[in-house]
């Protein structure tokens, strides 16, 4: 008998249920127990999920009220001690997650490759880690109430320290070791002595080339768990582990879980001399995709593993099945062919039990379910539009002038510069403003019908005409439409792009309550029609200045949908590209003089294994140039990316040769200017200096001291003023009150920066600073 498990399951609810009860609960409007009741009712549905499709375990500590990394430092005692209510249960937790009055919030950032954000451990000198993890034993004792067979699972310390940062003082992140593993060990001692047999470790860090020292802490940590507590599942996960397999084979852990999706070459290392002790979890299905899996030829490879591992083969999704929607059923909308092609997670459980059925009592007491499984898949391929000899003619005809604009940066600044007037250091925005609740409200009645077609229209135009006439009266020079009709950035074209399909509830946590829904990128790619030319064009309509378009790249377009697996990358963003290029056509012939392509996902796209980046790199560096390159040269493209940390991949950020890049640094206090300035970043930058995850407003100040270190980075000539990202998850009033606050930031630099200028002498950047401190 094969052990099915999956190393984890989504924690939204199918509804959202968790999202709508933490919002009602920071609202004010639902107590901490009623909170607590509704997590108690998505664990028991979520384990019942699993126990339904016939998996043998349930996964328990795989849910979380904000973040599964917050959750493990909540556990182990670790919230960061800045906080003064830390060990306050859910208002601790939540106060390090969102900011309390006195402390900003705990830095986000992407978990691995995925478009899930977690929050930085803090390791501060007096931290050390009292926890017993308590809540993870109570839900422990609910799933065994229950009657389930568990299997907890726990961040392990080795990718804890590694994605943790050292706050105060000086030292490594290593240092924290010694500290961390006695209450590791408490953990898995009492664990053990609540009835569990297995834990599940989560080591996704070793898939990262790491230096020889986190390889010398891994073995160290797992030596000094050795012997205490359950049988442990170490699990690896977004990428393959065969390089590290000396190591890995020398830990005295009891099993191993392998992502094969991501590797399926992994497996010969390991399989060759498998201990006799050990369990190998075989992550056969995708839990970062949603394509239903070939189950005939999973199970032709998984038989001869199956015959030689006995039960100490256990059958698993590659990673937790967290970055999936949690279930197809709601899916009633979509095309027959698409959704027969499709599993969510739920739909990934039954798949597990095929597998586990197939391997136990044979292929032929599964054929129905592997002859579907075969059908759907292969249904994806008579959808319509799933090839369209025109584009892919299209695509084949793209050669180098294709991704070259007609002149270079340094032409087309003076003709932009020409065209534009605008002032030194121009003020800009991202690109949304606040989504309110009467927009979503507006666009959720359209959906359903409640709302005309033309009502909604002017719905929207009436947001629009405000945003303006709020953008002029604040002084910005550059304005923008404020995106009041987009649901998202990326669903938004999804919804518009043949060979592309959105769901109805395909939701996917990104951050705390926030969710998103990923398109279905299913065929080949096209623009049936114009996408954003109605929005800018009505918005440059109402003001003589200049209103940037404001467009999705083929990068996040790629990176933050599902797609296909049947056409690589780079043809799946040459395509998208190829749509957006003729948008930025038309959107010019509509007299749009600014197009923003929008890239947050750049880095994030960036494959994880260092051998597959620069072949990676250079794709996505030429989709997003066959988006741009069509401008003319004195159309300004505009790029914007938030997620500051890619300071290793400048020369593919500046081959994108987009006239403008607006970028994420207020928090980091233009640290990454530094980057960008020994680079010799040739073209124009605005750093962020409004933090909007925020809702604190900056002061001019502030602002002013942000930019004057801006300002001694970068020629102050190719200077924008912006914030860090856009508006749409913030209120009007701070925002009103935050860009007066930039605005007037900006004319205070500027004005000093003349000043310096009339006064002759030396270069403007030099002197700008000697004259802007005092002021
Ligand atoms: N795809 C993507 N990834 C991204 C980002 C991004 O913007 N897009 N940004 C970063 C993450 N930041 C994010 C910031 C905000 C939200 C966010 O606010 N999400 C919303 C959903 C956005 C959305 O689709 N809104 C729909 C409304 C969907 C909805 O909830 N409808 C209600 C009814 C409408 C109502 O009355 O509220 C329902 O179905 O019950 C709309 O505006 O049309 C949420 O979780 O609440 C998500 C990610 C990184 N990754
Ligand atoms: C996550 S990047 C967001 C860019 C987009 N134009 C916005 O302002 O919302
Ligand atoms: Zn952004």
């Amino acid at each position: 008998m094969s052990v099915t498990h999956v190393p984890g399951f989504p924690r939204i609810g199918a509804h959202r249920e968790l999202k709508f009860a933490l919002e009602a609960h920071w609202r004010g409007e639902l107590d901490a127990a009623g909170l607590h009741a509704v997590g108690r009712d998505l664990r028991r549905a979520q384990w019942q999920a699993q126990r339904d499709a016939g998996l043998d375990r349930v996964t328990v500590g795989d849910f979380a009220w904000y973040d599964h990394v917050l959750q493990t430092l909540a556990w182990l005692g670790a919230l960061p001690t800045r906080f003064e209510n830390r060990d306050a249960g859910l208002a601790g937790l939540f106060a390090c997650a969102r900011g309390s009055a006195a402390q900003p919030a705990m830095e986000l950032t992407k978990w691995f490759d995925t478009n899930y954000h977690y929050l930085v451990p803090e390791l501060t000198p007096e931290l050390d880690f009292p926890g017993s993890a308590a809540e993870l034993l109570g839900w422990v004792g609910e799933a065994q109430a229950l009657g389930h067979a568990v299997k907890p699972v726990l961040l392990g310390p080795v990718t804890l320290l590694y994605l943790a940062k050292v706050r105060r003082g000086a030292g490594r992140s290593l240092d924290w070791l010694p500290r961390l593993l006695p209450a590791y060990r408490r953990i898995l001692a009492a664990l053990a002595a609540a009835g569990v047999d297995w834990v599940q470790l989560d080591e996704p860090a070793l898939v990262l080339d790491l230096d020889p020292e986190w390889h010398a802490a891994c073995r160290d940590v797992y030596a000094a768990l050795a012997g205490v507590g359950p049988r442990r599942l170490l699990a690896t996960y977004f990428g393959g582990v065969a390089a590290q397999r000396e190591l890995l084979a020398a830990l005295p852990v009891d099993g191993l879980h392998l992502d094969l999706v991501r590797d399926p070459a992994q497996l010969d290392a390991f399989v060759a001399d498998w201990p006799a002790s050990r369990v190998l979890s075989a992550g056969v299905i995708d839990g970062r995709n949603v394509w239903r899996a070939d189950l005939a030829a999973l199970l032709e490879r998984l038989a001869p593993l199956h015959a030689r591992l006995g039960e100490r083969l256990w059958l698993s999704a590659s990673c937790s099945l967290l970055h999936v929607p949690v279930d197809l059923a709601a899916e009633t909308r979509l095309a027959p062919a698409l959704r027969d092609g499709l599993a969510f997670a739920v739909q990934k459980l039954g798949e597990l039990r095929t597998l586990a059925r197939g391997l136990d009592e044979g292929a032929s007491a599964v054929a129905a379910e592997l002859a579907a499984a075969r059908a759907g898949r292969a249904g994806l391929a008579t959808l319509a539009d799933a090839r369209s000899p025109a584009v892919a003619r299209r695509v084949a005809a793209l050669d180098a002038a294709a991704a070259e604009r007609r002149a270079p940066y340094a032409e087309r600044r003076a003709l932009q510069q020409a065209a534009l007037g605008l002032p030194p250091l121009p003020t800009t925005t991202i690109g949304s403003f606040p989504q309110t609740g009467a927009l979503r409200a507006a666009r959720a009645a359209f959906k359903r019908h409640a709302l005309g077609h033309l009502d909604y229209l002017e719905r929207m135009r009436a947001e629009i005409r405000e945003v303006i006439a709020r953008q002029e009266a604040l002084g910005l020079d550059v304005l923008v439409h404020g995106e009041p009709e987009r649901n998202d950035m990326v669903e938004y074209f999804g919804e518009q792009l043949r060979g592309v399909a959105t769901t109805a509830a395909g939701w996917v946590q990104s951050y705390g309550s926030r969710c998103v829904k990923p398109p279905l990128i299913h065929g080949d790619v096209q623009r049936p029609e114009p996408i954003t030319v109605g929005w800018s064009a009505y918005a440059q309509s109402l003001s003589a200045r200049p209103v940037k378009g404001m467009l999705t790249g083929p990068v996040t377009l790629w990176k933050w949908s599902f797609c296909r697996e049947d056409l690589d990358a780079a043809t799946v963003m040459a395509q998208l590209a190829l749509a957006l290029r003729d948008e930025v056509a038309d959107l010019e012939r509509a007299g749009i003089r600014i197009v923003q392509i929008d890239e947050p996902a750049f880095r994030e796209g960036l494959p994880l294994a260092a051998a597959a980046r620069a072949a990676w790199l250079d794709a996505a560096v030429r989709a997003f140039r066959i988006a741009a390159a069509g401008a003319a040269p004195t159309t300004q493209i505009h790029t914007h990316m938030c997620y500051s940390e890619f300071g290793d991949i400048l020369p593919a950020i500046a081959a994108l040769d987009a006239d403008v890049i607006t970028i994420e640094t207020a928090r980091s206090d233009m640290e990454l200017l530094d980057a960008f300035r020994a680079f010799d970043y040739p073209n124009g930058i605005g750093p962020g200096v409004y933090d909007i995850h925020s809702p604190r407003v900056p002061t001019v100040a502030a602002m002013r001291r942000l930019l004057e270190r801006a300002a001694a980075a970068i020629p102050p000539e190719r200077l924008w003023v912006n914030p860090d990202c856009g508006l749409k998850t913030r209120g009007w009033p701070e925002v009103e009150a935050a860009l007066a606050n930039l605005v007037a930031a900006a004319r205070a630099v500027r004005q000093a920066l003349a000043e310096a200028d009339t006064s002759g002498s030396g270069q403007a950047a030099s002197r700008l600073q000697n004259v802007v401190i005092e002021v």
